[in-house]
């Protein structure tokens, strides 16, 4: 017996060394490595141990921590392995507070959340240039490729939807002083998914492009790098079918940050990828051939000099590069050439032409390369869009999110002044709600409309929907067939 209590002692004993040297092990390591959620922090009011939790855990390469269910990301600027497939299978399906703060974690919880509440969710990135905001979206979007139940469409729009990124990157980001690849517009990226979980379409809106780039860049910074990467990596025979040679200093527009080669990047291999990417987007050869004929016009505008007249107004002689400009974007030469040193003026049934100045003329040439480019990049988002989800769900979408705007902005802030008595000047604005309406209203809008159509027994066709919604909406003031 005593033996026995003896051994009982000794192992109770040996238990709790051995739990205190568990504890005091986490407690060591806590101290090493930080907390993995801010929630936690004792000093939870003081910034100086925020960050130097961060530090601890940055320095233990541990870029993630929480703060409850949002997530904290340092940018490590090295790779970790973390990414790999084997981390996603870790992660996928298990709860969100059970393994280290990750990006995949939270990329599972709001995927399973949304199915199993049956609403939209989105994830919002947020920090200054160079956080890693676009980089954080793309492990999302690799999580999802591999999270998401596949099937052969399926997977064409997940295809899309991650070689989109290549594309809209040449297009859309630029080398600042603070990233290398710096994303040079807004995104708003919209995944659609089904009941199962599957990804069946998508949308991405972009705005405010910063097009000054186009012909202007900082000391340190680059232009767009579909500019290089065409100079750089273009074919010979395109280089010399647009006009092109091959060495971006001969540019204006390219060289003014000076620094058109960067040890970071590699134009040659990335024109390579984007040929690809848009190719598997589903872009025609002659789509390709217009889109770089009209990057190559934006280089060439660029080499266009004025000279002053007699008068000190601008004149263009026999300027090579103009006629580059007007091959490329088909825009006769004398039209170009009018249009690039003067100023139309319609008054009522009359056309007048006044000259620009030297300085003028530079500006409207500047202005022109700016409306082009800005123009090009919204076509090729509407482009990688079409084939991403149908025209419909893009205009619902875009009218759901002026709605949002409209509620957010408009109609709370004039609530507000109204309800503190503030005098302002009512700002008229239409309230799209009723085209929203039109669209998801239970039972009267399009969407159950169609939902309708294909649940009833008998065939249903592209005219027996129509024929359904000139019956039931025919009169809305905003349908039209
Ligand atoms: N998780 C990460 N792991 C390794 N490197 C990263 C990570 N996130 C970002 N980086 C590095 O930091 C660079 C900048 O990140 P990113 O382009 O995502 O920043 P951003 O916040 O989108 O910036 P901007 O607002 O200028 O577009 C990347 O090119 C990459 O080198």
């Amino acid at each position: 017996m005593t033996h026995m209590a003896l051994e009982v002692k000794e192992s109770l004993e040996e238990r709790c060394n051995q739990m205190l040297r568990n504890m005091e092990a986490s407690l060591t390591a806590r101290d090493r490595v930080g907390i993995q959620d801010f929630v936690l922090l004792d000093a939870y009011t003081s910034e100086s141990a925020f960050l130097d939790n961060l530090r601890k855990r940055f320095h233990e390469n541990l870029i993630y921590t929480y703060i409850g269910t949002l997530l904290v990301t340092v940018n490590p600027y090295k790779e970790l392995d973390i990414y790999s497939k084997k981390q996603m299978d870790i992660y996928m399906g298990v709860n969100f507070f059970e393994l280290p703060p990750h990006i995949y974690a939270l990329a599972d919880n709001v995927f399973r959340t949304m199915l199993s509440e049956f609403n939209n969710h989105f994830i919002l990135i947020s920090g200054e240039s160079g956080a890693g905001k676009t980089e954080a979206s793309k492990k999302i979007l690799q999580f999802y490729a591999v999270s998401c139940p596949s099937t052969k469409l399926l997977n064409n729009v997940r295809d899309r939807l991650l070689l989109s990124n290549p594309v809209l990157e040449a297009f859309g980001n630029a080398k600042t002083l603070k990233n290398d690849n710096s994303s040079r517009f807004g995104k708003y990226m919209d995944i659609q998914f089904d009941h199962q979980g599957g990804a069946v379409g998508g949308h991405i809106l972009n705005y405010l492009l910063e097009k000054s780039r186009v012909v202007h860049q900082n000391h340190g910074e680059r232009n767009f790098h579909i500019f290089y990467q065409l100079v750089e990596g273009g074919e010979e025979e395109l280089l010399r079918w647009l006009g092109l040679e091959r060495n971006c200093q001969n540019y204006r527009y390219l060289v003014q940050g000076d620094c058109a080669k960067v040890s970071s990047i590699n134009d040659k291999s990335d024109w390579k990828m984007v040929q690809r990417a848009l190719s598997v987007i589903k872009f025609s050869e002659s789509d390709i051939e217009h889109l770089f004929g009209i990057i190559a016009s934006v280089l060439h505008l660029g080499n266009i000099k004025f000279e002053a007249d007699v008068l000190g107004y601008a004149s263009l002689n026999n300027n090579q590069e103009m006629h580059w400009v007007s091959k490329l974007l088909g825009i006769p030469p004398h039209v170009l050439q009018q249009g690039l040193t003067h100023r139309k003026i319609e008054a009522k049934t009359e056309e007048m032409f006044s000259p620009f100045s030297v300085d003028h003329a530079v500006y409207a040439r500047d202005a022109l390369a700016k409306a082009i480019y800005g123009r090009t990049f919204n076509w090729l988002v509407n482009k990688i869009n079409e084939s991403l989800v149908n025209k419909f769900c893009i205009n619902y979408c875009n009218e759901k999110l002026q709605q949002l705007f409209i509620q957010l902005t408009l109609k709370s802030e004039q609530e507000e002044y109204e309800m503190e008595g503030i005098e302002w000047e009512p700002v008229p604005f239409f309230n799209n709600k009723i085209i929203c309406d039109l669209v998801e209203e239970k039972h009267r809008g399009i969407i159950s409309l169609l939902d309708e159509e294909c649940l009833r027994p008998g065939e249903a066709t592209d005219l027996t929907f129509l024929e359904k919604m000139e019956e039931t909406i025919g009169g809305h003031p905003h349908f039209v067939t």
